[in-house]
């Protein structure tokens, strides 16, 4: 596979404060990728960094073989960017909006079928400012991908919108991309980019933790299984008695234990037989009625590998 965008040992730093720290990505033709990580984890700069809007310190970036430059028009034609600002002036129109951004492309996207797709053509005498909130995000995705560029980059695409809106989106994602733009993806919301993206990256602390397809990461982390139940103190003293538990978070009152592949099998039936035992001895029957079984997920990766709290 071509890598599309490549970025290599990317070092960022703020007064007293380091921001990327030899960061590596790679991301391949027609690849969604996820990039995830903690408020402040560097997401943003990264990007910026990619865009050429921001200089690194060092390393180096490259869309579609083009060293990353905010001077060079050759660049700016090789990625599209939604940013988590991205916004047009009120009073535009619709389709002045699309005709205004045609004129920087040479072979731009046919306006009256990019409208169609993006399910705006009633609106396309509407001014921004009127637009929904999903209908304004759908109208500035398009103007990012209106060139046909053959990378995109987006900064949280569908925070703020409701289910529907978010659906909506990601169709008209996949009808402006189908399969063969490289997008690389920055969110919060671990449901999407596991359902969404064929790689995700975490970024922790200036530094990229985890890197790899959903399944894969989970399986090498053995977060295959989680059993919730209710927390007592003495908890990972059993667990670490149950075959194939590799780790463990607290909220509150609740525990979730983790297990590989090991885990799965007969791990909630040994658990009962261990709890049973301290059961008695701590007289607490309702926390064998308390335990629940299912897969783990990226959410709970990202939870373990950004989280302070570690088995
Ligand atoms: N221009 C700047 N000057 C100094 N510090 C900055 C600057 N821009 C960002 N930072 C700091 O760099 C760190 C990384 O910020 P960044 O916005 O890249 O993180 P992020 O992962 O995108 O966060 P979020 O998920 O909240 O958007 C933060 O601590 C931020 O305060």
């Amino acid at each position: 596979m071509t890598a599309v965008l490549v970025v290599d040992d990317l070092r960022k730093s703020y007064p007293g404060r380091t921001v990327l720290d030899g960061v590596t990505l790679r991301v391949h033709e027609g690849e969604t990728i996820g990039l995830v990580g903690p408020n402040g984890a560097g997401k943003t700069t990264l990007l910026e960094c990619v865009e050429g809007i921001r200089r690194a310190d060092s390393g180096s970036v490259t869309i579609a073989g083009v060293t990353a430059s905010a001077a060079s028009a050759v660049f700016h034609l090789t990625f599209g960017a939604q940013l988590q600002e991205s916004s047009l002036p009120n009073r535009l129109r619709v389709g002045e909006a699309m005709r205004l951004f045609a004129a920087f492309y040479d072979e731009p996207w046919d306006i009256d079928d990019l409208l169609e797709r993006i399910d705006l053509r009633e609106q396309r005498r509407t001014m921004y400012g009127k637009l929904s909130g999903g209908q304004k995000r759908r109208l500035t995705l398009a103007l990012a991908l209106l060139g046909r560029p053959p990378m995109v980059l987006l900064d949280e695409p569908t925070t703020g919108l409701d289910p529907h809106a978010r659906l909506e989106l990601w169709g008209v994602l996949e009808r402006l991309t189908s399969g063969r733009t490289a997008i690389l993806l920055a969110t919060h919301d671990m449901h999407e980019a596991q359902e969404r993206c064929d790689r995700i990256y975490v970024l922790d602390q200036a530094r990229m933790v985890a890197d790899g397809p959903v399944s894969r990461l989970l399986d090498e982390a053995g977060l295959v299984t989680k059993i919730r139940l209710p927390h007592r103190p003495w908890m990972d003293e059993v667990l670490r008695a149950v075959p194939g538990w590799t780790a463990s978070r607290v909220v509150a009152a609740t525990h979730y234990a983790y297990g590989g592949a090991a885990f799965a099998g007969d791990a909630a039936a040994a658990l009962r037989q261990h709890l049973t035992a301290r059961s008695d001895e701590h007289g607490t029957p309702q926390l064998l009625a308390g335990i629940t079984t299912g897969p783990a997920d990226l959410e709970d990766l990202y939870l373990i590998r950004t989280g302070r709290q570690y088995a």
